[in-house]
Order: C-alpha cells, then sequence, then structure tokens
C-alpha cells in the first residue's frame, strides 16, 4: 500500500482571511481529514477482495451513491494493479454526486463545458452505456489531453469527442439527425478530407494531406476564427466519416431547443476553496503564491464573470426539457448562489428544479431553495456546490 503522509497542517493565515471575507466558517474543514474516494468500473464488483487485498485497507461502500467506496485518506492508488488496468479511479463523491443530479440515460447527448482532466466525464460516459454521446470541452489544452489519456485508459473513449475550446462561446451542436430540419442540411465539400478512425499516430503522407486540407479549410472559414480544436473523437462519436464542414456546424437559436444537448454539465472554473487537499498543495508553492493566484479579490470577480458566462452559454446549447447542472468546488456565495440568482434574473426559459436524487445525500441546501452544498464536515466529501435547470419552451 503506497501511504501519503497525513496532512495536518493548519489552514494558512491567507486562507483564514479568504474564508473571512467570504463568511465561511472555517471549523467545516474538521481536523478530521475527509476520506479519499473511488468510483469501481461498473461489472468490476467481483474484484472488490482482490482490490482490497492489493491496497492492504476495506473499500467501504458508500451507500448513498452507488459505485462509490471510501478508503482512509492517506491510501494512494495510483500505483495500484487495479487502477492501472482501469478497475478504479479516484473521483470525490461529492462529484459523483453532481453527475447524478444530472439523471443521464442512455441515448442522451452530454455535453461537459469544464471537462478536464476528466473524472466526471468518465462517470458520464459509464452512465450512457454504449449509446448516445458525451462532448468534452476544456480551454486549457494540455488538461483535455490529460482527459483523453483517462478515456483511453478506462477503454472509455467510444462515444466521446473532446474540444480544446473557450466554454463561453463554444456552439457546436451535437451529432445527430436533424432530418426535418432545413437549416440542418449544409453543402458538402468535396476537396475536404473525411474523419477517419482516431489515431493519435497517422502515418506521414496522411498527415501532410490533412494539414494541407486545414489549410484549405481555413481560408474558406477566415471569417470563422478559433474553431473549437478537435483533439479526440471516438469511433462512435458520430465524428467518423463526417467532413470538417459537417463537424463545424453552429446551429440558430431556433434549433437549440429541438437538436440541442439532453443533458449539460457546467463543472465551473472556481477559486476550489470546497478542497482542503486542492489548498494544501500550495504549502509547496508558497502561501502568497495561493493568495495571489487563487483567492485574490480581483481574480474572484473575473471568475464570477466567467462563470455566469459558462452557465449561460451551455444552457444556451441545451434543448427544451434538457437538464443542466451547474457545480463549483468553491462554498462562496459569490460564486454560486449569486452566479445562479444572477443567472435567473436574466434567462427566463431558465427553471431551478429539485435534486429528485439527492434525497439520501449527506448534504445542506444552499441559500437558495433546491440548490446543494457538500462540505467536509456534513458529508465526509470534498466542498462542492450544485444547482440544477431545465429549459422552458417559452
Ligand atoms: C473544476 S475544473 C473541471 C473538473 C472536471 N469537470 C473534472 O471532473 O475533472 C474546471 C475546468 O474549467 C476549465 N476552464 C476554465 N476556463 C474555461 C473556459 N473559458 N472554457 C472552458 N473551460 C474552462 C479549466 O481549464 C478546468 O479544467
Amino acid at each position: 500500500m503506497d501511504v501519503e503522509a497525513p496532512s495536518n497542517l493548519p489552514l494558512p493565515d491567507e486562507f483564514l482571511e479568504f474564508l473571512n471575507e467570504n463568511g465561511l466558517d472555517p471549523s467545516i474543514y474538521s481536523n478530521d481529514p475527509t476520506p479519499r474516494y473511488v468510483r469501481l468500473k461498473p461489472g468490476c464488483e467481483a474484484y472488490v477482495e482482490e482490490i482490497e487485498s492489493e491496497i492492504k485497507c476495506k473499500l467501504e461502500k458508500v451507500d448513498w451513491l452507488p459505485d462509490f467506496y471510501s478508503l482512509p485518506p492517506h491510501v494512494q492508488i495510483a500505483n495500484s494493479k487495479a487502477y492501472q488496468e482501469g478497475k478504479i479511479y479516484g473521483i470525490d463523491a461529492a462529484s459523483g454526486a453532481a453527475v447524478s443530479a444530472l439523471n443521464i440515460s442512455p441515448g442522451d447527448h452530454v455535453l461537459d463545458l469544464c471537462a478536464a482532466p476528466g473524472a466526471k466525464l468518465c462517470m458520464i460516459v459509464e452512465l450512457l452505456g454504449h449509446s448516445g454521446s458525451v462532448t468534452g470541452v476544456d480551454v486549457a489544452s494540455h488538461r483535455l489531453a490529460a482527459c483523453r489519456t483517462m478515456l483511453q485508459k478506462y477503454g472509455l473513449g467510444d462515444c466521446c469527442r473532446l474540444f480544446v475550446a473557450d466554454g463561453t462561446t463554444f456552439s457546436l451542436l451535437p451529432i445527430r439527425v436533424c432530418s426535418d430540419s432545413k437549416s440542418c442540411e449544409y453543402a458538402l465539400d468535396e476537396k475536404v478530407d473525411v474523419y477517419r478512425e482516431w489515431t493519435s499516430k497517422r502515418p506521414w503522407k496522411e498527415r501532410k494531406r490533412a494539414a494541407k486540407a486545414r489549410v484549405s479549410v481555413a481560408s474558406q472559414l477566415a471569417s470563422r476564427t478559433q474553431d473549437p480544436e478537435l483533439i479526440f473523437y471516438g469511433r462512435d462519436s458520430g465524428v467518423v466519416g463526417l467532413r470538417r464542414s459537417e463537424l463545424y456546424q453552429n446551429l440558430h437559436g431556433s434549433d437549440v431547443s429541438s437538436c440541442g444537448y439532453d443533458k449539460v454539465l457546467v463543472d465551473a472554473e472556481c477559486t476550489h476553496d470546497g478542497s482542503i487537499r486542492h489548498i494544501q498543495k500550495f504549502e509547496q508553492w508558497g502561501w502568497t503564491t495561493l493568495q495571489r493566484r487563487v483567492l485574490n479579490a480581483e481574480r474572484t470577480d473575473d471568475l464570477t464573470a466567467l462563470q455566469l458566462q459558462l452557465l449561460t452559454n451551455g444552457f444556451s446549447l441545451l434543448k427544451v426539457g434538457g437538464s443542466l447542472v451547474y457545480s463549483t468546488c468553491s462554498l462562496t456565495v459569490a460564486q454560486n448562489e449569486n452566479v445562479v440568482e444572477q443567472f435567473l434574473s436574466r434567462i427566463a426559459s431558465a427553471e431551478l428544479l429539485e435534486v429528485d436524487v439527492a434525497e439520501p445525500w449527506p448534504c445542506r441546501s444552499g441559500r437558495i431553495a433546491k440548490t446543494l452544498r457538500f462540505d467536509p464536515m456534513t458529508s465526509r466529501t470534498s466542498g462542492l456546490f450544485v444547482a440544477k435547470f431545465t429549459k422552458l419552451a417559452i
């Protein structure tokens, strides 16, 4: 068993100051560290005992969240065979709850707008089974590359496509039939290559041909700068066989209501103050770095504007009757309830929904009814805020 030194560090002053400014009680970060959580790949239940004997500790089933197990906080799984073979992966139970709140059903087309490094995206794929699709978007290419590695490692990528793009402007709809809608028809460009099965290593000749095609497409699409960069697509993602012009379609507002995504997750960039493990990483980089890079008030103002934009854009791509979950691993009101309030005041078609599966969850209500807050003391998980919306036909 790999053991990480237990961290009993006192909270740094910079963090305490941030909590104070945001009206957060430091005692929610109890001295007793929260457990580590793993999700067991569905179908691997028979391996639990084998995994326990390998990591030399018991996997405690989380009774309120299917397929989740808790471990003592100091146990590391990264070197275990079970992890390397993709039978388990680390994901906090609160994060799992945010995905569960989406009520993913087989066949859904799901958009994950801040997808990297991808633990929630992997869970979404597993819940879909072998139908539907997942479109993962993240602005950070290195983080999204890590997500691609994870999908490949767990053999989960078949129905996924990943785009490096700004989630505040991303506007590609899921690939699916819109045969009855005239606006979904488009001219095929015979000069442009179709997407073949994705591979990380393409023969030189093919890469050269693709680069040439890209240049010619780039000149055709000169007016559309900064198309999302497709960095991965699975064989059942709908991309194979498409031409570039077919993939890069932005549909008009009225089409979104019927052709949009069934489910959208906006797990927005935030100050991560709900995760004490994340905060304590700054011990090695210095607490002033934490203050400068994460907690400073100016950055928080920018963040709340970004969060509102991500939520608004994610919602614009949701079909009528679909569900969107907004989550952050911050516990500040500014990044959660205030964002929700502003969003609801601007978007008449948005309705806040009760998270129906949340009844047994060990969390509290947020400051707005129907929103939820996980915190280390109440939930024994990392801190997380969750709000769920649907789109009304108006
Ligand atoms: C809380 S993390 C997401 C964690 C992820 N959902 C998971 O489960 O692993 C927030 C992510 O938002 C991304 N991000 C920040 N600004 C963005 C933007 N404008 N558009 C899309 N992604 C953005 C960051 O790169 C980061 O990966």
